[in-house]
């Protein structure tokens, strides 16, 4: 029955909520509380953190794509790599650090159960995902949104879809800011307190053949208080094996199903 709901939550609109998780309530509360303490800290005592070196594994910056994007995001981030080559704990920032590091080991844990859901569902066997190594590489993104005084002239996040395999995103409690497209519609998925948001993101899309879509989705600005959130991204190894290629999953190609996608690196499909 779970995963028939999740597949079908995964075709039909890219992302699903979960609750009964496995990962606790308060820690999750706990987890976005430090967020906010982290962000809401003076400059200074963030500066030596603040950097462009993606290169790094525990990195804090303001817009990633500053350089690149036509408009920049009302929105900071603190980046920590998490596997397969972790941040040393000394490397993350202490406000952060043991909550992180106990919210990561839940993370892990449900992201292969999901990794293994979407196989099944996919007629797959049930480790094909994670033999594929979709579950080893993935990284912790805590989100800041600040209070925003021109909220209808800026953008929280603008619309992407995400360049991962899959995302789970744990989002503040009490500002509804998220929306998904549906149908050509935005949607407000506001916060569910103890629930995750699980999305599927571009290369599942691609080695699923399209079966599974990813989901377009934004976040708005808001005037009255600041949001945080923490975006787990299940990116694969690509900075490990930069050469490594992906396409369509064969097992999932029928004879009348020609393959939407030509194999490509991660590399170049970011790089797109
Ligand atoms: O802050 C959010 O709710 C969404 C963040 C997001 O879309 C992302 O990190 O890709
Ligand atoms: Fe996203």
């Amino acid at each position: 029955m779970i995963i028939d709901q999740v597949i079908s939550s995964c075709e039909n609109f890219g992302f699903f909520q979960v609750v009964n998780h496995g990962v606790p309530e308060n820690l999750m509360d706990e987890m976005l509380e430090k967020v906010h303490m982290f962000h809401e800290q003076p400059s200074e005592a963030k500066a030596a953190l603040y950097t462009r070196n993606f290169a790094l594994k525990s990195t804090y910056v303001s817009n990633v794509d500053l350089f690149q994007a036509p408009a920049a995001n009302w929105r900071d981030t603190y980046y920590c790599s998490m596997a397969p080559a972790p941040a040393k704990p000394e490397e993350i920032p202490i406000i952060l650090r043991d909550t992180m590091m106990e919210y990561s080991d839940h993370i892990e844990k449900l992201g292969l159960e999901l990794f293994e859901l979407v196989s099944e569902g996919l007629g797959l066997k049930r480790n094909y995902l994670k033999d594929m190594e979709c579950a080893k590489g993935w990284g912790l993104l805590c989100h800041y949104y600040p209070e925003c005084h021109q909220p209808e002239l800026t953008i929280g996040t603008s619309k992407h879809a995400d360049s991962d395999f899959l995302t789970i995103l744990l989002q503040d409690n009490h500002i509804s800011a998220l929306q998904v497209l549906h149908k050509n519609q935005w949607v407000d998925v506001p916060p569910v307190h103890g629930a995750l948001i699980v999305n599927v993101g571009d290369l599942l899309q691609l080695i699923s053949n399209d079966r599974l879509k990813s989901v377009e989705h934004m976040v708005l600005a808001n005037l009255e208080n600041p949001r945080a959130s923490v975006a787990c991204f299940f990116h694969g190894t690509h900075l490990e094996q930069p050469t490594r290629k992906y396409g369509p999953i064969k097992e999932l190609l029928l004879e009348t199903d020609l393959p939407k996608y030509r194999e490509t690196t991660i590399d170049e499909y970011i790089k797109l």
